[in-house]
């Protein structure tokens, strides 16, 4: 089955579209303290690219500034074309978007909160029918689709947030520590899952505190305390920061690059 298949055949708007996502200095201040720190980087379209770093680094600040949700002091960005700050509400019904809690519903049943999600999305009420269809048989949720939320498995409340995410037909979808809390088939399971619709042109912008799953991405931007610490496919950055290590893993690479202290914001 055809993971990505569109309800709409809107792609007519003059858009710049080469690359899924492109910022440049961007920055977040919150008062005096910088969460995120004039950061520039470019995602392809179809490309899975991981943006990692420890608690506090900025991720979720960035992520709510390329989703339109929370306004950037500083820089520039645009997400498929649109650009975040003149059209965040363009941004918004071309992106998905999953977070660890997965934004659930627990009270209602999966096809409740599909219906509520194809609400939020504006997808036109003719189709719905088509898609709560659809996005049953592609998270293999039918059989319990009047159950309640609540009483699912984390894995398949995860394949649920996933499925509302891609409602709408998006064009990037962003994932905020999609598999936390998740055993490691399910895990697994995911991210075959997200390599399929990459093949099939989403582009997947992906946080995780795992690194066995960020060698899933084709490239990846590490951030410390705001600031870009490295930007490069996995193996060159295990290159470039364990020098003279063959057996080097991207954790390693992590660690090494996070314990470079840049003194900012102590
Ligand atoms: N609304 C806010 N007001 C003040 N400070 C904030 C606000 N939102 C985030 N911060 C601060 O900005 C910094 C970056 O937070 P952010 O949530 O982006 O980090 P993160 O990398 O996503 O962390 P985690 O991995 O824990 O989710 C943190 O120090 C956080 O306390």
């Amino acid at each position: 089955m055809t993971v990505f298949r569109k309800w709409t055949g809107d792609s007519s708007m003059n858009r710049s579209t080469d690359k899924a996502i492109a910022v440049r200095n961007l920055e977040k201040r919150f008062g005096s303290f910088v969460a995120v720190d004039r950061i520039s980087f470019a995602v392809q379209r179809g490309e899975i690219f991981g943006f990692l770093g420890p608690n506090g680094s900025g991720k979720s600040t960035t992520i709510r500034m390329l989703c339109g949700i929370l306004k950037p002091t500083d820089g520039e960005g645009q997400v498929a074309g649109y650009d975040i700050i003149t059209q965040p509400e363009a941004v918004k019904q071309t992106i998905g978007y999953m977070s660890q809690r997965f934004s659930l519903y627990e009270d209602l049943t999966p096809r409740e909160n599909i219906r509520f999600y194809l609400g939020i999305y504006n997808v036109p009420a003719g189709s719905w029918k088509d898609r709560i269809d659809w996005v049953l048989d592609l998270t293999r949720l039918r059989e319990v689709r009047n159950a309640l939320t609540r009483s699912l498995p984390p894995g398949w409340r995860q394949r649920l947030a996933l499925g509302c995410a891609l409602l709408h037909s998006p064009e990037v979808l962003f994932l905020d520590e999609p598999t936390a809390g998740v055993d490691p088939i399910t895990r697994r399971h995911f991210w075959d899952f997200i390599r399929r619709l990459a093949m099939e042109g989403i582009t997947i912008f992906v946080t995780t505190h795992y690194m066995d799953e960020a060698r899933y991405c084709e490239n990846i931007v590490m951030l410390n305390e705001g600031r870009i610490v490295a930007a490069d496919s996995p193996e060159n950055i295990i290159q470039t920061a364990c020098p003279g290590r063959p057996g080097a893993t991207l954790d390693d690479a992590f660690v090494a690059l996070m314990t470079r202290k840049s003194g900012k914001n102590s």
